[in-house]
């Protein structure tokens, strides 16, 4: 039996923005995993905690593929882009019927809490049947395999990827997104065989160091966030907001710079310029972003004076913030527990990305 870790995410800066080509976002993934178990069976089937039982009967996954529930399109796309990957590989390995079980420690009592679910899913999918058919591949191949599999998904194809991102590579990543135009058109007639090889134009992917004295802090809000409600009105959005892309793209490389120089107040101050962007930017496109949980975060911040913000769309899941270590001792979690947000006790995973076991 093959097992693989998959890890969630938490935005760190460049939210929003992140959606559009080229522009830079800052991911962390952390230490609550989605867990994937694969085994030599005489037929195909997928146990998901979240989604129940999908059988296969024939061994054939493409034209045997009916959806049992909408929830299912995700896993089918996954299978799909796989199967499609498998045969344009030069000397092509069978297909091998498998049992293969999801277990999440992404949600909370079957509720999402914005940690990425989604594009760990999709990692530990596409990894997991890489792995048991033996294909070697490397963080950014299964980057591009999962991000191809989503963007066939249309309630998942504007999203930045940046959960993926995250998934793939582990630890801190710096990433811009990738032109999804030219991607597209690519699917249209090119191997995903060659298509995962080739550098893809504006993409920039890769782990960054994180100052191991910088601790991070996470407060959940008890809510969960609906992301792509948020993600559907920006695209109604008929003008760019040059100014806020430009703005935000500034920032995230001065978050960058101060957390490779482990400059500490520079960090505490652009996070804070990003954050109010942010506000600025989800007012003016009438975007619900804080609710009163997380003005009781954000205040909780101003009066411990730490680095922090609202992590991803806003409008639930959770906030983030960072105290030096060694800490003092702060009562800043009573204070969040006082409000209703639950403290949750992640760490930044390591950059190895996703760990395997048998
Ligand atoms: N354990 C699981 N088994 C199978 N599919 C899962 C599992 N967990 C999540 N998924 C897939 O991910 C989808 C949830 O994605 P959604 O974007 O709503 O949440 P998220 O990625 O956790 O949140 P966020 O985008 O805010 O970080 C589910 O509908 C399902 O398709
Ligand atoms: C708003 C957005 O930039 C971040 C969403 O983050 P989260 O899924 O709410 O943690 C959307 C995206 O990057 O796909």
């Amino acid at each position: 039996m093959l097992k693989l870790q998959v890890p969630g995410k938490l935005f760190l800066a460049g939210e929003f923005a992140a959606t559009y080509t080229n522009q830079p976002s800052i991911i962390m993934a952390i230490d609550r995993y989605i867990e994937f178990k694969i085994t030599a069976a005489e037929t195909i089937e997928i146990n998901s905690d979240l989604l129940g039982t999908y059988q296969i009967s024939n061994n054939k996954l493409q034209p045997i593929l009916k959806a049992q529930n909408d929830d299912w399109s995700l896993i089918q796309a996954g299978l799909q882009t796989f199967e499609q990957f498998r045969r344009d590989l030069p000397n092509a390995p069978e297909l091998k019927p498998f049992h293969l079980s999801i277990e999440s420690h992404l949600n909370l009592n079957q509720r999402k809490i914005g940690l990425g679910s989604s594009g760990a899913t999709m990692v530990g999918l596409i990894a997991s049947l890489l792995q048991f058919h033996q294909i070697s591949f490397s963080k950014i191949m299964l980057f591009k395999l999962a991000t191809i599999a989503l963007l066939k998904i249309p309630k998942f194809s504007n999203g930045s990827m940046g959960d993926v991102a995250a998934a793939s590579f582990g630890g801190v990543v710096y990433y811009h997104k990738f032109d999804r135009t030219w991607v597209q058109k690519m699917l249209q007639n090119d191997h995903l065989a060659n298509l995962v090889q080739i550098p893809w134009p504006h993409l920039v992917l890769k782990n960054m160091p994180f100052p191991t004295t910088w601790q991070l802090l996470v407060g959940w809000t008890q809510s969960p966030a609906d992301t792509q409600s948020s993600l559907d009105t920006m695209q109604r959005q008929k003008q760019l907001d040059q100014h806020f892309l430009q703005a935000s793209s500034d920032l995230v490389w001065a978050i960058q710079k101060a957390i490779s120089q482990k400059n500490w107040s520079d960090f505490r101050l652009k996070l804070s310029e990003i954050q109010l962007l942010l506000i600025k930017y989800t007012n003016a496109q009438h975007l619900p972003y804080q609710t009163p949980a997380l003005t009781a975060f954000l205040n909780s911040l101003e009066h411990f004076n730490l680095p922090g913000k609202i992590s991803g769309a806003g409008n639930g899941d959770n906030g983030i913030a960072f105290q030096l270590l060694p800490a003092p001792n702060l009562d800043l979690l009573a204070t969040w527990r006082n409000q209703g947000i639950q403290p949750l006790p992640l760490k930044i995973a390591p950059a190895k990305g996703i760990s395997y076991g048998i």
